[in-house]
């Protein structure tokens, strides 16, 4: 129905003006604000980076899949005064609609799954590698897009899936030469916090809500956290018992606290057990501050972190063993994690670890004759039969030009069509690397 719509503006719309004769006002040739373009050499980085994502990817047997940008608007609609709804770019579209450009891939991920229902078998092992938007008032500066890799795992309730999904990150780093001296990864539990509440009786609705609070900390005083903290109906000892249990950072004195017949416990050690077993532990570490700012994680949550302490988080992610059947779908256990595409370039620039990557074409043809342009098109055409990259000329230009063409494009060779050379079926080659130059038959061009 857009179309219809389109048309119907132009129909009943204002008629569009003639084209004047005078030249226009210059539009503004900059993106929209926060938001970027990739011009070649950005393009090539951004092309590396996502070929490490789904090399990864692939190495764990995980199968890509995507969604729309634009989703129902009721998908990211959660009552937890998350940072993500606040910022939501949303809006009603011509059919009276609200939808919203995903913030995130998560819940497009949980409504495929439901849709999918039993014609998937569990466990799912998805990933995908989507742009996510946000509408951030430009006071902060910060972008409103950025392409986020993620990988889930629907179906598998032990933590196994959580210490896979860390694995998975930790082997990406490693091909880009990031070591454990350079990145760590903070885990914990959500389940930490359940079994605080529990403690004091804090009613299980305001979970989603103390998570979002807690996950301000380090962004916010820490009496603003305390203040929102207390807004929710939790005693001043309740919120330093809290916060005391959120300061521990060892497995050890989180058992002596909350004891060893929890949930969360047995969980955090079976995942340093796997890490211990499978030859990361010196990645990861237990930090009970890490909560993660995303209402539905239910248990074990991490964030990647740049032990120089410069960055943002780089990646995070959790257990969301609830999320299908908040929409309604089967109570299907499943943990993922997201990884944005621009902290990792600044950790990158920051190591001097980013990648010399330029961009090269095979083989440069032209004919020096107008008359032979036909000619350059056909050497042009058998060579791209053959798999190989070819620079046409498209237009007559002296030799000089060509030469000064072909460097700018890397060629290795240049193919010349010329008249008498062309008589014989033959063109001349030049080897630009080295100067050698000699004439082939066309049909032995290889
Ligand atoms: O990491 C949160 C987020 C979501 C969407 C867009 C951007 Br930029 N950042």
């Amino acid at each position: 129905d857009s179309v219809g719509d389109a048309t119907s503006s132009r129909r009943s719309g204002s008629p569009s003006s003639p084209p004047t004769a005078d030249v226009q006002q210059k539009i503004d040739v900059n993106p929209p604000k926060g938001t970027r373009d990739f011009p070649p050499e950005e393009m090539r980085l951004r092309n590396w980076l996502f070929q490490n994502f789904r090399e990864v990817s692939r190495l764990f047997g995980f199968e890509e899949v995507d969604f729309p940008v634009l989703e129902s608007e009721a998908l990211f609609i959660r009552k937890a005064g998350e940072e993500i709804r606040d910022q939501l770019y949303c809006f009603e579209d011509r059919g009276n609609r609200r939808v919203a450009l995903r913030p995130e891939l998560t819940p497009s991920l949980a409504r495929l799954v439901i849709q999918k229902g039993k014609s998937v078998s569990l466990p799912l092992k998805w990933f995908t590698v989507g742009q996510c938007w946000r509408y951030e008032r430009m006071t902060r500066g910060r972008r409103r897009e950025h392409y986020q890799w993620n990988m889930d795992i629907v179906g598998v309730s032990g933590v196994t899936a959580e210490a896979e999904l860390i694995y998975a990150i930790v082997m990406f780093f490693k091909r880009l030469g990031i070591t454990e001296l350079d990145v760590g990864f903070k885990v914990s539990s959500r389940k930490v916090l359940q079994e605080i509440l529990r403690c004091y009786n804090i009613p299980e609705n305001l979970f989603g809500n103390v998570c979002i609070i807690i996950d301000k900390m380090g962004k916010i005083a820490l009496d603003d956290v305390k203040r929102e903290l207390k807004s929710t109906g939790m005693s001043d000892e309740a919120v330093g018992q809290l916060l005391e249990v959120l300061s521990i950072k060892s497995l050890a004195k989180l058992e002596e606290i909350l004891g060893s017949s929890g949930e969360a416990v047995a969980d955090l050690k079976q995942l340093f057990s796997f890490a211990e077993k499978t030859g990361y532990s010196e990645w990861i570490q237990f930090d009970a501050s890490v909560v993660r700012g995303l209402a539905y994680y239910t248990g074990i949550v991490f964030e990647g972190f740049d032990r120089e302490g410069k960055l943002r988080a780089i990646c995070g992610g959790g257990r969301y063993d609830k999320l299908l059947s908040t929409f309604g779908g089967d109570d299907i256990p499943a943990c993922g994690f997201g990884f944005g595409d621009a902290i990792i370039v600044e950790l990158l620039k920051e190591k001097g670890l980013l990648p010399e990557l330029s961009f090269q074409v095979e083989n440069i043809v032209c004919s020096l004759d107008p008359d032979l342009q036909g000619a350059a098109a056909l050497v042009a055409s058998i060579l791209r039969g053959k798999g190989q990259s070819v620079d046409l000329v498209l237009e007559s230009k002296p030799l000089k030009w060509v030469f000064k063409r072909a460097a700018k494009i890397n060629a290795c060779r240049l193919i010349l069509v010329g008249t008498s050379e062309w008589q014989r079926s033959m063109v001349a080659v030049k080897i630009l690397s080295t100067g050698e130059q000699y004439e082939t038959k066309l049909d032995e061009l290889d």
